[in-house]
């Protein structure tokens, strides 16, 4: 109660209260502010979590990819042409199969980076959460989380590589791919084919589902390439490692380097070596250079560089795979070709 002969304003009060929060926010702006800053920075994600999610969303793009096929309805459209003037298709199975696997991924964590080579054209939103599920064969492989900081993470998904294939019905050579890279290094692959349900994925670290080979031909390696990008490179293989070498045509980047292994799928190309000369960007190759990495192979430009996924999309200084062989060497034979 205000004592005798004293009124209190409204106005006053309201002018006092003002100043009142004035000092109070002065004081504890800076924690405020500060709080902020440490939760976005502590965010961190398990990459366990983050290969049995990525092993979901492939399985589940791969249902699209295959039900569209099945269906016959691809609404085949061109995305504009290659720097070598090929046509970049798009079809209804990329589209539907990018929807499922980035909302998938982006609903569940949506403070990480996710670069699709696709992109959502209908207003509605999938969506669609993880279950939180950790298949078991993922726990056996990999019994522990291991927490990285989200903000070090870069997630790439091709929701359908092998489009060109996909419409001339190769169905062998089509994968949906997930990766996951860790401060720009591939670290978590996953390769799925949709039209006979095989899944391989492996981590840096942990090891996979998938195995090399029990060997390879490093004198006269038999060397995989683009059947629909392939620019010149048989030229280009016949003057660096012998005009007789064995080339293999396939189409898909996860393909051919599921080609280099030993997967338990249907009748497989097995090859020795993969090389790609033409552009290429980082959702075609970084789940097979992680795959790869984690079971002692490398991929890298032809001039034997890691590739960093961080950033642009784009790989500009082709491909060469190689695994249980003297990289560095295949690096040298080709290194003189270039001259
Ligand atoms: N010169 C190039 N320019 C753009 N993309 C290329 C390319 N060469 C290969 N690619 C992409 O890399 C993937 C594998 O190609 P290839 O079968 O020729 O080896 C395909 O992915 P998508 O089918 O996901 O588009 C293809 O489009
Ligand atoms: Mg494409
Ligand atoms: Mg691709
Ligand atoms: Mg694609």
């Amino acid at each position: 109660m205000a004592p005798m002969g004293i009124r209190l304003s409204p106005l006053g009060v309201a002018v006092f209260c003002l100043l009142g929060l004035g000092v109070i926010y002065h004081l504890y702006a800076g924690v405020i502010s500060n709080r902020i800053a440490a939760f976005k920075q502590g965010k961190s994600v398990d990459l366990r979590e983050l290969l049995a999610v990525s092993v979901e969303a492939a399985v589940q793009g791969g249902r699209e990819v295959k039900r569209i096929r099945d269906e016959n309805n691809l609404e085949e459209k061109s995305k504009g042409k290659t720097k070598e003037g090929a046509s970049e298709k798009l079809t209804l199975g990329d589209l539907n199969s990018h929807r499922k696997m980035f909302y998938l991924i982006k609903n569940t964590f949506p403070y990480l980076q996710v670069n699709s080579e696709e992109h959502d054209n209908q207003g509605e939103q999938e969506t669609a959460v993880w279950n939180r599920v950790i298949p078991s064969d993922i726990q056996q492989k990999v019994p522990s989380s291991t927490e990285v900081p989200a903000d070090s993470v870069t997630v790439w998904i091709d929701p359908l590589d092998a489009t060109q294939e996909y419409t001339e019905n190769l169905r062998q050579y089509v994968t949906t791919m997930v990766c996951v890279a860790v401060n720009g290094e591939p670290v978590i692959g996953v390769i799925h084919k949709p039209f006979t349900g095989y899944t391989a994925w492996a981590m840096v670290g942990a090891g996979g589902n998938v195995e090399a080979r029990a060997s390879y031909n490093e004198k006269a390696p038999q060397v995989i390439v683009s059947r629909s990008h392939a620019g010149k490179v048989k030229e280009f293989i016949g003057s660096a490692l012998g005009n007789d070498t064995v080339i293999i045509p396939a189409g898909g980047a996860g393909y051919k380097v599921l080609a280099l292994l030993d997967p338990t799928d249907e009748k497989y190309d097995k090859a020795d070596v993969y090389i790609h000369i033409t552009f290429i960007k980082k959702w075609d190759i970084c789940a097979g250079n992680a795959i790869l990495k984690a079971l002692g192979g490398h991929m890298t430009t032809l001039k034997g560089e890691e590739i960093d996924y961080r950033g642009s999309e784009a790989n500009n200084g082709g491909l060469l795979a190689s695994i249980h062989m003297d990289h560095n060497l295949l690096v040298e034979r080709l290194d003189k070709e270039r001259g």
